[in-house]
C-alpha cells in the first residue's frame, strides 16, 4: 500500500474502488469523524494536458452544493499529487443497478430521473454544463439517492450558457449529433441529449444508439433513429423523442423538462432545485468541533468562512453537517485530535 504522507493523520486510505482515466479513486476514512470518503488521487506528471481539467473540476465542485451532486470536501496538493476528497457513494454505479434489474419500472425510472434533472437544472442555472452525462457517472449513495460525478469535462463558457462550445468531449455513445459533427454547440443542449440517452437506458435496459464500429454508431446517432420497445408508455416515448431530437433547436429545454407531464406524473410538483447557500452556519456542528479542538465556535466559523473551503476544517464541518442532515448522531472520534 503506497503511503501518502500528505494524508497522514487526516485520512486512512483503504481499497481502490475505481479508476477513471488519469485518476485512481480509493475508499478512505476521514479520521476526525470516522466517515467514509472517496479520495481521487492524481499524479501530476501523469496528468499532462489533463491538468487544466483537474483545476476545472475542483473549481466547479467547490461551487456546487446540491443533494444529487457528489460533494467535494477537501483538496490536498503536494508537489507530486492532487488528492480530491469527495463524498463516498456506497451504492455503486446506476449502470450496475439497471443491469441487475434488466430494466427499471416507469415509477423507479421517474424517481431516479427527477433527481438527475434536478442536478442538471441546478448545474445549468449556475452556468455549468456537465458534457459527460452517462450511467457510469451517476452513482447511488447508501439511501439510494443519485449522485452526479466526474466534472472533469464540465464547462462554464465565459459568455454564459448561450455562448457556444467547440471542444469535442465525452463518450460517443451518449454524445449529441452536433457534438460528433464538430459543430459549435451549447453545453446545455448536449446535456439534454445525454439525459435522453440516460432515460432510455433506465426504461429499456439497453442503449438507443449502440454499435461496435464507431462509424456505424455515428450514423445511428446522426439519423436519430432508435427502437421504441413495446413496453414504453406513450408519455415516455414522447419525452424521449423530445430529448433525442437531432436538431438541437427542436430539443426540449431544461425548463420544459422540469415541467414535463411524464416528469410530474404521480408527483405534486415539477422538478425544482434549491440553490442553497453553499455554507450555512450550523451551531450544533460548530459546538461539536469546538468541544474537540478547543477553539471557540466563532473562531472556527471565522476561519471556515475565510478559507478557500477545501481544507481539513471544511471537510470536518461538511461531514458532520451531512450526518446531521441525514439525521444520524454525529461526534468526532475523541481518539483523533484533528489538526484542523
Ligand atoms: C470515469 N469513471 C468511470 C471513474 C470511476 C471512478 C470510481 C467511481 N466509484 C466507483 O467505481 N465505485 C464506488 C464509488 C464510490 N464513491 C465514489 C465517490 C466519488 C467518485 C468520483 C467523484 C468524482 Cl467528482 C470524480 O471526478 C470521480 Cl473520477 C470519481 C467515485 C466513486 C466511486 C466511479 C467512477
Amino acid at each position: 500500500m503506497v503511503r501518502y504522507g500528505a494524508l497522514k493523520g487526516l485520512y486512512d486510505l483503504e481499497k481502490t474502488i475505481g479508476c477513471g482515466g488519469f485518476a485512481k479513486v480509493k475508499l478512505a476514512t476521514h479520521i476526525a469523524t470516522g466517515e467514509k470518503v472517496a479520495v481521487k488521487i492524481m499524479e501530476k506528471t501523469a496528468l499532462g494536458e489533463d491538468l487544466p481539467r483537474v483545476k476545472l473540476e475542483v473549481e466547479a465542485l467547490k461551487t456546487l452544493s446540491h443533494q444529487h451532486i457528489c460533494r467535494l470536501y477537501e483538496v490536498i496538493e503536494t508537489e507530486t499529487h492532487y488528492f480530491m476528497v469527495i463524498e463516498y457513494c456506497s451504492g455503486g454505479e446506476l449502470f450496475d443497478h439497471i443491469v441487475e434489474k434488466n430494466r427499471l419500472s416507469e415509477t423507479e425510472s421517474r424517481k431516479f430521473f427527477r433527481q438527475i434533472v434536478s442536478a442538471v437544472a441546478y448545474l445549468h442555472d449556475l452556468g455549468y454544463a456537465h458534457r459527460d452525462l452517462k450511467p457510469e457517472n451517476v452513482l447511488l449513495d447508501k439511501e439510494q439517492n443519485l449522485k452526479l460525478i466526474d466534472f472533469g469535462l464540465c464547462a462554464k463558457p465565459k459568455g454564459g450558457m448561450q455562448s457556444h462550445l467547440f471542444t469535442s468531449c465525452g463518450s460517443p455513445t451518449y454524445a449529441a449529433p452536433e457534438l460528433i459533427l464538430g459543430n459549435k454547440y451549447l453545453g446545455s443542449e448536449v446535456d439534454i441529449w445525454s439525459m435522453g440517452v440516460l432515460l432510455y437506458a433506465l426504461l429499456c435496459g439497453f442503449l438507443p444508439f449502440d454499435d461496435n464500429s464507431i462509424e456505424n454508431l455515428y450514423k445511428k446517432i446522426l439519423s436519430g433513429k432508435y427502437d421504441e420497445p413495446s413496453w414504453l408508455s406513450s408519455s415516455s416515448r414522447r419525452l424521449i423523442r423530445s430529448m433525442l431530437q437531432t436538431d438541437p433547436n427542436k430539443r426540449i429545454t431544461i425548463e420544459e423538462l422540469c415541467n414535463h407531464p411524464w416528469i410530474t406524473a404521480g408527483f405534486l410538483n415539477p422538478v425544482t432545485f434549491v440553490k442553497k447557500i453553499n455554507f450555512e452556519r450550523d451551531t450544533e456542528v460548530l459546538n461539536t468541533m469546538s468541544a474537540i479542538c478547543g477553539e471557540h465556535t466563532d473562531d472556527i466559523w471565522e476561519r471556515l468562512a475565510k478559507s478557500d473551503r477545501t481544507d481539513y476544517r471544511t471537510a470536518t464541518y461538511l461531514l458532520l453537517l451531512d450526518r446531521k442532515i441525514r439525521g444520524l448522531p454525529f461526534k468526532i472520534t475523541s481518539a483523533a485530535r484533528p489538526r484542523f
